[in-house]
């Protein structure tokens, strides 16, 4: 299997008022006494990038008229610094595979934060916009005439309609009501080849679990199957002060380098990913439980006897690869197999990931 590659970025460090290490994982950046904290703490740091990602006024919502809905998950991005760090990550992942970026879609523009930096660095041509809400496409539609706006609910896209010439390079606010559902459709396309990278919001509970390894109360459906599926990054914390109205919880940028389908192929061993999906639910829905209980009915039913060796282990102690390998000790192998459209999206938000 591929190894995460390990990002390193270079910072000044006589900006910061501690003197660090010019070193940081996945987010974390390291003190000189060798203490851990996240790079949102350093207001400097800046992405490696060689496009130059301003901060801007973020735009005004019509007063009056335009109250957000909560029940759209409407948290809108109203510090610049905080848009342009995200931007700047998202061209870090976009970039990270392709020399140019093109054929970006952007999930729940809104009132067009993110938008407006993404029109101003790489043109509207490149940009495909999600949004259910019809105020802010109107919005949109008077400030962007050439952009491309469908007015749709996210979850109903066909992200491989939307490919054309390459993988889509994805980008969102995202509405936290739906995140999960979001990114199972988002591995879905990645069954197809639709989607190379997504640098993403969410809560930062869910980001946590996104980035958990095993052994750790946040390890759960999410780590596993976006573990597998991509090289997910955890680019920093947001702090609910830069939305409005702000939200109840701190936030996470994730970015996520979904592997193409081949080599998800291989990393999958020949597993359906509709058998990976009963086995990796089935396990986590009782957690604390020896796979021997938790599995019993699924085994029984496929006619198979777990072996003493997975049947003795917790869910949470095995690996995303150990999952593939239990999935195969159960299931068997499929050769030449479609990884199939609508895998891990039938999975409900909220359900126990
Ligand atoms: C958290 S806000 C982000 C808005 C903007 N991108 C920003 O950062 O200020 C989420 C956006 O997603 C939109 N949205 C919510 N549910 C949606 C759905 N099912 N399909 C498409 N867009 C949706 C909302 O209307 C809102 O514009």
């Amino acid at each position: 299997f591929l190894e995460r590659p390990l990002t390193t970025h270079f910072r000044n460090s006589n900006i910061s008022t501690k003197r660090r290490f010019n070193f940081a994982i996945d987010g974390w950046v390291q003190d000189q006494d060798g203490e851990w904290e996240w790079e949102e703490d350093d207001p400097n740091y800046q992405a490696s990038t060689s496009v130059v990602i301003q901060a801007s006024a973020t735009p005004q919502l019509p007063s009056g008229t335009y109250r957000p809905k909560q029940s759209l998950g409407q948290n809108y991005l109203k510090d610049p610094n905080t848009v342009a760090k995200i931007v700047r990550a998202f061209h870090q992942d976009a970039s990270r595979y392709q020399p140019t970026v093109e054929e970006i879609v952007e999930l729940g523009p809104g009132a067009g934060a993110l938008t407006d930096k993404l029109v101003e660095v790489y043109g509207a041509s490149r940009l495909h916009c999600i949004e259910i809400d019809e105020r802010s496409i109107q919005l949109l539609e008077q400030k962007h005439p050439t952009l491309k706006i469908t007015h749709a609910d996210v979850l109903q896209v066909d992200y491989s309609d939307m490919a054309i010439e390459r993988p889509l390079v994805v980008i969102g606010n995202l509405p936290y009501y739906i995140t999960s559902q979001i990114l199972f459709a988002l591995a879905d396309a990645a069954h197809v080849g639709a989607v190379s990278s997504a640098t993403v919001t969410m809560q930062w509970e869910v980001g946590q679990r996104m980035v958990a390894k095993p052994k750790t109360k946040d390890y759960g459906i999410l780590s596993v199957v976006f573990q597998l599926y991509a090289d997910v990054v955890c680019h920093f914390k947001i702090p609910p002060t830069v939305f409005y109205p702000k939200p109840a919880v701190d936030s996470a940028l994730i970015g996520l380098h979904f592997y193409s389908p081949s080599l998800l192929r291989e990393r999958l061993q020949g597993v359906a990913p509709v058998q990976l999906r009963r086995v990796v639910t089935t396990a986590f829905q009782q957690r604390r439980k020896t796979l021997r209980n938790s599995l019993k009915k699924l085994c029984q039913q496929e006619g198979v006897e777990l072996s003493e060796e997975w049947a003795v282990q917790r869910p949470e102690e095995l690996t995303p690869e150990d999952f593939v390998a239990l999935t195969k000790s159960i299931f068997g192998t499929q050769s030449e197999m479609q990884l199939g459209k609508k895998v891990w999206r039938k999975l409900k938000h909220g359900s126990n990931n």
